[in-house]
């Protein structure tokens, strides 16, 4: 094969994606590429599509069937076409690890089994219901409750853990699952400010090691420029820009944000600030 026919094949590409739900339009022709190895962010105000459009990604809902098409590919496998998902969504769903914002942990359960369940789309059915999980997935488990900093909790309770351990634990069943994408659905949305920093910290550096694609829905736009060199905001269910993230604008994010706006800015105060750099940018002061 030439270097010129070895074209790059998207990690994620989303088409022309339309929802439509009996309140309103929530995706309303989307269309994005993420290259495999990117760490973006998704922001947007309240109700403008992000998790709506994270969860078409991952096929766990189905875009409106229009005439125009519609489509997802990921990883180079189509995940949904013109409302309807495509017969072999489990093998594309096995490479995708989602992380929501309420962990989606069992609580009764040791953080170590938790974990473990991210080998299940592996595993034969009787396997996985007797929980005889093989050597090497429970070394694998180990491995990533090292990576994210909490292996001394593989034997608690997962109800026990910090809200910051929980999503620590649940990042490091994206790492059993072997996801070469992880979606994470307002990951610190619940956290103090030190937690949110070892959350996004520990996805950025399994982005950096692993090359894993990740792509992160999130509320705070400071987090985003820190940790995410590309953003693509929302409103309304439509693009409204997509580029660097150190190139977003205070204007930009008070279109977005509008009323939201002022809440915004309190909640990055204490941590990081907006200035405006030369030629208007949101350049970030980070405090401390
Ligand atoms: N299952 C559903 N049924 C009806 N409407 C829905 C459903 N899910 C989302 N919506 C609507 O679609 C729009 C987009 O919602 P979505 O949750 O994707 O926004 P968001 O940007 O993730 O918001 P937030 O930041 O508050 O989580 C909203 O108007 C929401 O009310």
């Amino acid at each position: 094969m030439t270097k010129a026919a070895k074209v790059m094949v998207p990690a994620i590409k989303v088409t022309r994606l339309h929802k439509t739900f009996n309140c309103c339009k929530a995706l309303d022709g989307v269309s994005l590429d993420i290259n495999p190895g990117e760490m973006v962010a998704l922001i947007g105000a309240s109700g403008s599509g992000k998790s709506t459009l994270l969860r078409h990604v991952a096929g766990l809902a189905v875009g409106d069937a229009s005439a125009q098409g519609g489509s997802i590919e990921v990883l180079g496998r189509p995940v949904q076409a013109r409302g309807r998902l495509a017969t072999d969504i489990r093998a594309t769903r096995a490479r995708v690890g989602f992380v929501f914002q309420q962990f989606n942990l069992v609580g009764r359960l040791p953080v170590m089994t938790n974990v473990l369940t991210g080998s299940l789309g592996r595993l034969p059915l009787w396997r996985s219901l007797c929980g005889l999980f093989p050597h090497q997935d429970r070394e694998r488990a180990w491995e990533a409750l090292t990576r994210v900093g909490i292996v001394e909790t593989a034997w608690q309770r997962a109800s026990t853990l910090s809200g910051g351990q929980q999503q620590r634990a649940a990042i490091a069943r994206t790492l059993v699952q072997r996801a070469q994408i992880i979606l994470a659905d307002e990951p610190i949305a619940s956290l103090d400010p030190e937690s949110s920093r070892r959350v996004m910290e520990t996805l950025a550096t399994i982005n950096a090691e692993d090359k894993t694609t990740v792509v992160v829905c999130l509320h705070q736009v400071d987090f985003a420029i820190r940790y995410c060199p590309r953003t693509i905001a929302l409103k309304k269910g439509v693009v409204v820009y997509d580029g660097p993230s150190a190139a977003l604008t205070p204007a930009l994010l008070r279109d977005l944000y509008g009323a939201e706006a002022e809440e915004l800015g309190a909640a990055i105060q204490g941590s990081a600030s907006f200035v405006t750099g030369p030629g208007g940018n949101a350049a970030l002061a980070v405090a401390g």
